[in-house]
């Protein structure tokens, strides 16, 4: 099967910081995929640099084997990648249901015109957007805060918030930056039950970043170890879990239980 994702000896320079070095990815459709390494290890770079905040010095990037290497972030995402980041990117003034609200008009095809003059058009996409709001709020668990502002919001639903509207673009791949990042462990378990709903919802492929072990192995088909900027392993998270080399990159620093 041809990945729906293909990245191909992508190297990146920070200056004089060689940050990724060769890296290669294949995610096929719906398959869920962990990047692990320790801190400074270029997993966010590799984030930024496959949804177009940077360019990479060298390599190619495919998404559905078309090039996305040098398009624009919204470009990107256009075409079927959504991400949430390590440091929750929410508009702090605005309330929940807005904010997946918004994240819908990126899709609408009315026009200001139709707006304007309250087309039929534009009343039945807007009738399909408050629907679809709904859905995913019950799904992400966060209708009750519906119009609460997101940042008056327990950290945890503000995460999920932000999932919500990731999804509400109905992306191919969803890049999950730390998705549990100063998370309870009552919220870690239940995004893991989220993740896997919207997984099966949507038949969406994954692809996150996570230091917290116990969600990286019970979630990832296949996880990636990177450490300085390249791949010293690759495989399913038993192997992972017990390869020399990566207990040794995370030998007391994590905990690989
Ligand atoms: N915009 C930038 N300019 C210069 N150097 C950068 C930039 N972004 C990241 N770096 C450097 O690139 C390296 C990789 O950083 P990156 O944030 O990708 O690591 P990470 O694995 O995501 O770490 P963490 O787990 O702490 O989030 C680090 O040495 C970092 O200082």
């Amino acid at each position: 099967m041809t990945a729906l994702l293909h990245v191909e000896n992508m190297t990146h320079f920070f200056g004089g910081l060689r940050a990724v070095h060769n890296y290669n990815l294949n995610i096929a459709p719906r398959q869920i995929f962990g990047l692990i390494g320790p801190n400074g290890a270029g997993k966010t770079t590799i984030f930024n640099l496959i949804t177009g905040v940077y360019t990479p010095t060298e390599g190619k990037i495919r998404l559905e084997n078309k090039n996305i290497k040098g398009l624009e972030t919204n470009q990107i995402a256009a075409m079927g990648l959504g991400r949430t980041f390590q440091n929750l990117a929410l508009w702090r003034h605005m309330n929940v249901v807005d904010h997946i609200r918004m994240a819908h008009y990126a899709q609408l095809d009315y026009g200001l015109l139709g707006a304007f003059f309250n087309s039929r058009a534009c009343r039945d996409q807007e009738n399909r957007v408050r629907e679809n709001a709904h859905r995913l709020m019950q799904l992400f668990d966060i209708e009750k805060y519906a119009d609460d502002l997101v940042t008056s919001l327990p950290y945890g639903a503000q995460r999920r918030v932000e999932m919500a509207r990731a999804m509400a673009t109905k992306p191919k791949v969803l890049f999950l930056d730390e998705p549990t990042a100063g998370m309870t462990p009552d919220e870690l378990v239940k995004m893991i039950r989220i993740i896997r709903q919207v997984h099966q919802d949507f038949n969406v492929a994954i692809f996150l970043i996570e230091h917290r072990m116990k969600f990286v192995m019970e979630l990832c088909e296949t996880i990636q170890t990177l450490v300085f900027g390249e791949v010293i392993a690759q495989g399913p998270p038993e192997e992972i879990q017990n390869n020399p080399q990566v207990i040794e990159a995370y030998l007391g620093k994590e905990d690989m239980t």
